[in-house]
């Protein structure tokens, strides 16, 4: 293939060259024009070719992988391919039925028309990625954007170099760059590549910078989707299963490192199975991960945090709980050279501790008694709406009670984290930790203009709102008007 201007880097600076992001930009124009009509052949096929081009790279992104931030490869398996390959099998199987033009029937006043919506390529779209599955979150809304027919730019994270450098060498050997182009840098790639007046960008990571990329988006009135994060709750009361909720929660909080948008943040507790719970959970992290840190430390089975400056940050979240008066129940070690801080679980955290606002993103649980749970919900609902709630309990009504009083993006029963790898439901947040969704055909969507088609046939009821107003018409449309306060009629 022809590829003479792909991805130009400032070595000196590790930036993309404006010029070459401009020109990658301007060359997507036809191709995304051209792809307006692409089928669903021709675009199965890319996905086809992305998926094979991934596999033949398992054992290198096992490596990136662990030269990044000792992600295990069994996680890069679970929560890296897994993911992309299932979008790529839900798009392959369902693409011609998401497709299809979708017939409406006539409402009262388009009488004698027919109608139907279009899913129509947005165009040229941003990917922008984050660090924490940089390559699920990267292929799997490209998944999403080649289904759709889009032409894309990804910007993937700069702090997992190893496996973007692989993404790139993959993106680079399937497509020309006005079909699929990646960019590597950190902000002042960024920057650029938010200046141009993209179709659609689809950015995952942090609130903060979301508000950054819904401005940029704003100068042009570009689509966004943002999947951001936040401070996900989880509420377990006396009638949960106690087992199972230590087992499910120290897998969601601890795979990754705790580095999941989705982890579960805090947990509120009945103060009658505190106890209980607290020793379930130090049980599953001393089978898992062994009882001590430097058995932690060294353990095949635990990732550690990406870099050394995220380290610190969360060192500094332990101090200022510790120095508050936060009591240590479980860890607490940090070992900044190897990027390590152990699995933690807190209690007796003061309500103005840092931990209890900002989101930990680390391997560290706090653990909150509760006797009174509307002061639970109320606690949640002064926070901003977050990604995900969590609740265990085999109180029926209950359940429904704090799912109908509070808001988040999605929700887990009994269970964490798992609703993201579910292809039929909609993955996303709501206000601060998120705008629009993700995921099968909601990513289709995500990706795609629904474009309303209205075609009149021989008879139109609308004729008769044609002017001039004389004779019988202006009591006819009040009649029609009128009639509107009945149940409907087509
Ligand atoms: N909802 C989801 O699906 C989801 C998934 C994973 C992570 N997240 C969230 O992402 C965050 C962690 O990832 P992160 O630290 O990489 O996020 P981040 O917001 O710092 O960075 C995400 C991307 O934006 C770029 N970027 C950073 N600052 C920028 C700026 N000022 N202007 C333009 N671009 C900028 C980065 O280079 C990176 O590619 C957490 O908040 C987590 O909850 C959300």
């Amino acid at each position: 293939m022809n590829r003479p201007m792909m991805h130009v880097v400032d070595p000196s600076t590790g930036e993309a060259d404006p010029a070459a992001i401009q020109r990658a930009f301007d060359a997507q124009l036809a191709t995304s024009l051209a792809w307006r009509t692409s089928t669903a052949a021709q675009r199965i096929a890319r996905l086809k070719s992305l998926r094979e081009a991934m596999l033949a790279r398992r054992e290198d992104f096992y490596k990136a992988f662990y030269a990044d931030y000792h992600k295990p490869a069994s996680e890069v398996e679970s929560t890296e391919f897994l993911p992309v390959m299932d979008e790529i099998r839900h798009a392959i199987g369902d693409l011609r039925k998401w497709m299809r033009p979708k017939r409406v029937w006539p409402t009262m006043t388009t009488g004698g028309t027919s109608a139907w919506i279009e899913a129509q390529p947005r165009g040229r779209c941003l990917i922008v990625a984050p660090w924490n599955f940089p390559l699920n979150l990267c292929f799997g809304p490209l998944v999403s954007a080649l289904a759709a027919g889009n032409t894309v730019i990804l910007k993937p994270s700069e702090m997992t170099p190893q496996v973007s450098a692989l993404m790139v060498s993959i993106i680079r050997d399937l497509f020309r760059e006005d079909e699929v182009a990646v960019f590597e840098g950190s902000l002042p790639t960024s920057t650029a590549l938010l200046a141009l007046p993209f179709d659609h960008i689809f950015f995952t990571g942090s609130p903060a910078v979301g508000k950054v990329v819904m401005a940029a988006a704003a100068k042009h009135l570009t689509s966004v989707t943002l999947e951001l994060g936040g401070k996900s709750p989880v509420i377990v009361d006396e009638t949960a299963d106690l087992k199972s909720a230590a087992e499910t929660l120290m897998w969601g909080k601890l795979a990754n490192c705790g580095q999941t948008c989705v982890a579960p943040d805090h947990v509120y507790v009945h103060e009658s199975v505190k106890d209980q719970f607290v020793a379930e959970c130090r049980r599953v992290i001393g089978e898992r991960y062994g009882k001590t840190a430097e058995e932690q430390k060294v353990s095949p089975h635990f990732a550690h945090v990406v870099n050394q400056r995220h380290t610190q940050r969360i060192a500094g979240l332990l101090e200022d709980a510790r120095a508050r008066g936060a009591r240590f129940l479980q860890g607490g070690e940090v070992d900044v050279a190897s990027a390590f801080v152990a699995p933690t679980l807190l209690d007796n955290i003061p309500a103005d501790a840092a931990i209890m606002s900002e989101e930990i993103f680390g391997p560290v649980l706090p653990i909150i008694a509760w006797r009174d749970l509307d002061a639970v919900v109320r606690e949640i609902n002064a926070q901003p709406k977050p990604l995900a709630l969590y609740i265990w309990s085999h109180n029926k009504d209950r359940t429904r009670r704090i799912m109908a009083q509070t808001s988040s993006g999605g929700v887990g029963i009994n269970h964490c984290v798992l609703h993201y790898a579910h292809g039929n439901l909609p993955f996303g947040g709501v206000n601060n930790s998120g705008i629009g969704s993700a995921h099968g055909i909601y990513g289709f969507k995500a990706f795609s203009h629904e474009r309303a088609v209205l075609k009149s046939g021989p008879v139109m009821v609308a004729k008769l709102f044609f002017p001039p107003y004389t004779g019988f018409k202006p009591k006819l449309i009040r009649m029609v008007v009128d009639s509107l306060k009945l149940p409907k009629l087509f």
